[in-house]
């Protein structure tokens, strides 16, 4: 089936069913061999159509294992809910930045949206346009100016005066003129976790809201090397509820329009922020399930595209939207395996080759993933766990006091939802290796990136 076919075969699909739990795992809709992309088959738990016992057992584990469906499946199905509007999809980088995840979305069209010369170096190297891509963060260095800017960035979003003339003399120097957008900090509350919520004026981010007219009024008059390409915000990540875009939303298009009508702008771009649904990433198989649970997390593609493109469709702009995690979360696990079981007075711990330097989200965000054995036990009984890794800190857990099928030493359990911020924030905390990444298309699992070695973790360090 050619990829065009595919695409357009989602975008009718799409519109229809994104409303059956949109943030999840959705490849039991996509055509072709690989029906589910994560679910159990004879009690063994299967990346489409490859076991994760096999990988575990061939590449060791911790491991992480992406599906390519649900990541095509996930970006054809907000594509196509955007499509009334002029619209581009720029992944946010930072949720995944394997080369083969950039790979797979600049193929199917997607721009991109960075926030370091390394994240644009990835872009590249993976086939991404610049051209396509938007530059976030509120702290660019002179480098990435120029590195940007010589491989012709689509936009600049710059988060304070100070930037914008900064990214004006550097402009100045090397004889370019820099596009640039303003991000805008709304003040709107996303209602998500306090450490990744972005549009409060307390957070260090963008703008505020009502300076932002005469910034642009600023930089129309006295920034020579900056052209005025946009507007942009974004109010946090992971939000579950379409209501606090809709606010954002609200409130920020009339400024767009005067932003419009008096600097000639091209784009509004309304960040990322969609959130998914930690507790549905598994695929049941059973629609009845999907059916009744769908509401345990209102937003779908649909309700969100719903609610926010009536806003946008007026402004007679391009609308840029950034997501990161509903692009990659849900297609993604992290495998480890169960080294030792330790009964204590209090608790009971799995302790599993995976810690929190692999995966933070845990201890850093409370964050809640599925925890499943990749082989189904001969039992329903469950018991109640820390499931903890081998670093030494008190915080390093994946799930505490959580009930979990009987697993033994031995076996492997996998971490559902990781595909996000899992593997982009993991470090060699404890001097220990990066885990592997594969990435599973079909009944084809590649290893997209290596198992750091030990030299690997030393490399550039010297005895003084
Ligand atoms: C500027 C910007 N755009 C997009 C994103 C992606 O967010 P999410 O992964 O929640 O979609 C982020 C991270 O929150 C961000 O900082
Ligand atoms: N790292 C966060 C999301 C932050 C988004 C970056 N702006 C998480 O794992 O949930």
């Amino acid at each position: 089936m050619s990829q065009d076919y595919q695409r357009q075969k989602f975008h009718e699909e799409g519109l229809r069913r994104c409303g059956s739990g949109c943030t999840g795992d959705f490849s039991a809709y996509l055509p072709g061999p690989h029906m589910h992309s994560f679910r159990y088959t004879q009690g063994e738990l299967f990346a489409e159509n490859v076991s994760l016992q096999s990988l575990a057992e061939k590449h060791g584990t911790p491991l992480y294992v992406y599906s390519k469906a649900t990541v095509t499946d996930h970006f054809t199905r907000l594509d196509a809910a955007l499509s009334p509007l002029d619209h581009l999809i720029c992944y946010a980088v930072k949720a995944n930045s394997n080369l083969s995840i950039l790979s797979t979305i600049a193929k199917l069209g997607g721009g991109f949206d960075i926030v370091s010369a390394g994240e644009l170096y990835r872009v590249i190297k993976a086939g991404g346009d610049p051209r396509k891509c938007t530059f976030a963060g509120v702290g660019k260095t002179r480098d990435e100016i120029v590195y940007a800017l010589e491989q012709g960035v689509y936009c600049i979003n710059a988060e304070s005066e100070a930037e914008l003339r900064y990214i004006n003399q550097v402009a100045g120097e090397i004889g370019k003129k820099a596009p640039v957008a303003v991000r805008v900090n709304p003040n709107v509350d996303a209602k998500t976790h306090a450490k990744i919520t972005t549009g409060k004026s307390e957070n260090k981010f963008g703008i505020e809201f009502e300076n932002i007219l005469e910034v642009y009024g600023r930089v129309a008059a006295e920034m020579p090397n900056l052209e005025i390409r946009g507007l942009q915000m974004h109010i946090g990540s992971q939000l579950t509820s379409v209501d606090p875009f809709v606010e954002a939303v609200k409130k920020v298009t009339p400024l767009v329009r005067e932003v419009k009508e008096k600097h000639g702008i091209q784009f509004f771009s309304i960040g990322g922020g969609i959130g998914i649904n930690y507790k549905q990433s598994l695929d049941s198989g059973d629609e009845a399930w999907w059916e009744e649970n769908s509401e345990v997390h209102p937003l779908t593609v649909q309700a969100y595209a719903e609610a926010v493109v009536p806003h946008l469709a007026p402004l007679g702009l391009r609308i840029l939207c950034e997501p990161g995690r509903f692009m990659v979360g849900n297609a993604g696990v992290l495998l480890t395996k169960v080294l030792y079981e330790k009964r204590g007075a209090a608790k009971t711990f799995k302790i599993v080759d995976a810690g929190m330097n692999d995966l933070i989200r845990p201890t850093l965000y409370e964050g809640w993933h599925l925890i499943t054995p990749v082989k189904q036990p001969n039992t329903d009984e469950v018991e109640k766990v820390d499931v903890v890794g081998p670093i030494c800190e008190t915080g390093d857990f994946l799930a505490q006091n959580r009930e979990i099928p009987l697993v033994k030493e031995g076996d492997y359990l996998a971490v559902l939802s990781a595909g996000a911020y899992g593997f982009t924030m993991a470090s060699n905390y404890n001097t220990r290796p990066m885990p592997a990444e594969i990435l599973v298309d079909g009944d084809k699992a590649t290893v997209v990136r290596e198992r750091q070695t030990l030299d690997d973790v030393l490399k550039g360090e010297h005895i003084a």
